[in-house]
C-alpha cells in the first residue's frame, strides 16, 4: 500500500476510519448432482490433492473449507456444501441450498443417466434458493470424469446450448482422477460470485452461513457413519 502505514492508529484515529487492507468473503457453495458422479472426489482433489478409486456414498451432507488468496486485497473462504445423490429424494435440501451464493452441478461423462437428472437437480435448486434479486445462484455444470468415453451423447457446442436454454452460466469437463479442469471451473465460478457480490454485498453472511452449520451440525449427529 502507498505510504506503507504499518504502524498502529494514532490514539486520535476515529473508530472504523481505517480502510481494510483485505476485504474477507465467505462463500457457500454447493456440489449436487446423482450419486456417483464424483462430488465428493471433486472436492477431495480441491481441496487436498487427493483422489480414491474407492467409493463411499455420503451420507447427508459433508463440509469442506478452502481459502483462496484472490488477489492482493481479496481474500475469499469457500465453503464447499458436499450433499449426498440420494438427498434428491429427501426433504433437507431446502436446509442445505439455504444462503448459498453458488453451485456446481456435476454429473457422470460416462452414465448419459445422471445428465438427464441434471436439470432435476437445477430445478429443485432455482426453486429453493435465489439471490436478493430473485434471480438464480450461479451455477456451473460439471461433465466430470473426462478420463472414461463419453456416454452423454452431447458436443460441445450442444453443451453450450444446453447451459444457455437451462440457465448454466458455463460448463467444464473435469476428472477429479486426473485433476483436468478443477481449479478453473472454481475460478469460474468465484468470478462470478464475486461480480454478484459487488451487486448485493452482505458480510454478515459470515456469521449467518456459520450459525447454518451449526444447526446442521446439531440435527445430523445422529447420522453419524
Ligand atoms: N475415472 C474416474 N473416476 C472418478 C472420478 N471422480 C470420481 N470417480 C470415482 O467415482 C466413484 C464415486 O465418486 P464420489 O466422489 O464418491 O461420488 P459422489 O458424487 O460424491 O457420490 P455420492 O456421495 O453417493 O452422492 C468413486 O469410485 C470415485 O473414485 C473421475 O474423475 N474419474
Ligand atoms: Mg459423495
Amino acid at each position: 500500500m502507498a505510504g506503507g502505514a504499518s504502524g498502529e492508529p494514532g490514539p486520535g484515529a476515529a473508530a472504523g476510519s481505517a480502510v481494510p487492507e483485505t476485504q474477507e468473503h465467505l462463500f457457500k457453495v454447493l456440489v449436487i448432482g446423482e450419486l456417483g458422479v464424483g462430488k465428493t472426489s471433486i472436492i477431495k482433489r480441491y481441496v487436498h490433492q487427493l483422489f480414491s478409486q474407492h467409493y463411499r456414498a455420503t451420507i447427508g451432507v459433508d463440509f469442506a473449507l478452502k481459502v483462496l488468496n484472490w488477489d492482493s486485497k481479496t481474500l475469499v473462504r469457500l465453503q464447499l456444501w458436499d450433499i449426498a445423490g440420494q438427498e434428491r429424494f429427501g426433504n433437507m435440501t431446502r436446509v442445505y441450498y439455504k444462503e448459498a451464493v453458488g453451485a456446481f452441478v456435476v454429473f457422470d461423462i460416462s452414465r448419459g443417466s445422471t445428465f438427464e437428472a441434471v436439470l432435476k437437480w437445477k430445478n429443485d435448486l432455482d426453486s429453493k434458493v435465489q439471490l436478493p434479486n430473485g434471480i438464480a445462484i450461479p451455477t456451473v455444470l460439471l461433465a466430470n470424469k473426462c478420463d472414461q468415453n463419453n456416454d452423454s451423447g452431447h458436443s460441445p457446442s450442444q453443451m453450450d446450448q444446453f447451459c444457455k436454454e437451462n440457465g448454466f452460466t458455463g460448463w467444464f469437463e473435469t476428472s477429479a482422477k486426473d485433476n483436468i479442469n478443477i481449479d478453473e471451473a472454481v475460478r469460474f465460478l468465484v468470478e462470478n460470485i464475486l461480480a454478484n457480490h459487488k451487486n448485493f454485498p452482505n458480510e454478515d453472511d459470515v456469521d449467518k452461513i456459520k450459525l447454518d452449520q451449526d444447526t446442521l451440525r446439531a440435527e445430523s449427529k445422529s447420522q453419524c457413519c
